[in-house]
């Protein structure tokens, strides 16, 4: 295990579920899913079973299984391994913390209950505490995403005093383009040695700037490396050689926003980049298309992200 006191920080990839074409969980790509992220793409820190793993789509035993893949397959390559064990009932969210903490996670993060709803700061503190009690060892991470589980409480409300009803709290993901909420997050928090991981990977520089520690997010999958370039560049002082990375970054996700981008959508996209075959993604959601894997393709090598050595009547746009 590695050790769980040291801070989370740089790019955490919110890993896939790798799935057959029957819909089963593909466990016997994870280990190269591993060497993958860290070796490709110089990630090293991962975020199981949230919502580009599909975890509230697995079932408990299987999100428990995933989650000892994960850290099995994990060890002696990568440093953290952060296990979001959110769910609506708080006695499963309770046991996925558990098992989290036997298995030797780095850390757990949970969503707001997005069913019946927390209906104010001292609800979704209640119910987090609970979940948080269940690991009382293991770093805890509130996953703040508003816009998919309709709970619109503010962070830097939540974040009040939240210390004193959750010793174990380590620090936020904040999936949301609200930058005056987080930018006092970490105003509010200066003192406290809080992670502050963002998770709108299409404007992390301006996150940076706002004092992000770290980023967690589906596109570091596949553009770890290019983000991690940006990072340096950030780190060095550089900002418009970051500015540049970021804008090449958002060339990209603007495409495929535009196409429709999902799950579904990383799950090829991963699978056309890493050729580690992901799968389908599982009901309700749908395969994505083979023309939007055809596009995707061609953006991806006019950008440079993908080798261009096969491909004829390119307009490159290269990013450097
Ligand atoms: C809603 C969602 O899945 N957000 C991801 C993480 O929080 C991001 O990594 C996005 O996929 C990414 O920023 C592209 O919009
Ligand atoms: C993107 C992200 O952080 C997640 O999949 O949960």
């Amino acid at each position: 295990m590695a050790s769980s006191k040291k801070k989370l920080q740089g790019l955490v990839a919110a890993t896939i579920t790798p799935m057959t074409e029957h819909g089963e969980i593909n466990f016997s790509v994870i280990g190269q899913y591993v060497d993958y992220l860290v070796e490709k793409q110089g990630v090293k820190n991962i975020f199981v079973n949230g919502t580009t793993g599909e975890g509230l789509s697995l079932s408990i035993s299987e999100r428990r299984r995933v989650a000892e893949e994960w850290v099995t397959k994990g060890r002696n390559k990568l440093d953290q391994v952060v296990i979001h064990v959110g769910a609506l009932s708080l006695k499963e969210s309770q046991e996925l913390a558990k098992h989290a903490a036997e298995i030797g996670a780095d850390g757990i993060a949970v969503i707001a209950p997005f069913f019946l709803k927390p209906q104010n700061k001292d609800d979704l503190t209640d119910f987090l505490k609970e979940v948080a009690a269940a690991a009382p060892a293991v770093p805890f991470y509130y996953y703040h995403i508003p816009a998919l589980t309709g709970v619109k409480i503010r962070a830097e409300e939540l974040l009040e005093g939240i210390q004193e009803k959750i010793p174990t709290f380590q620090g936020l993901k904040f999936s949301d383009t609200d930058l005056l909420d987080f930018g006092q997050c970490v105003d509010q928090n200066r003192q406290r040695q809080f992670a502050f991981l963002f998770g709108v990977d299409e404007q992390l520089l301006s996150a940076l700037v706002m004092g992000a520690t770290g980023a967690v997010g589906s596109t570091y999958n596949y553009l770890g490396k290019k983000t991690n370039q940006m990072l340096e560049a950030f780190e060095r002082k550089d900002l418009s050689s970051a500015l540049n990375y970021q804008f090449c970054i958002q060339r990209f996700i603007n495409f495929v926003l535009k196409l429709g981008f999902g799950v579904s959508q990383t799950k090829a996209i991963m699978t056309l980049v890493s050729g580690i075959p992901m799968g389908p993604p599982r009901l309700p959601l749908q395969r994505a298309s083979k023309e939007f894997t055809d596009n995707v393709e061609a953006k991806l090598k006019s950008l440079g992200f993908l080798s261009i050595a096969d491909l004829k009547n390119v307009n490159l746009e290269a990013c450097s």
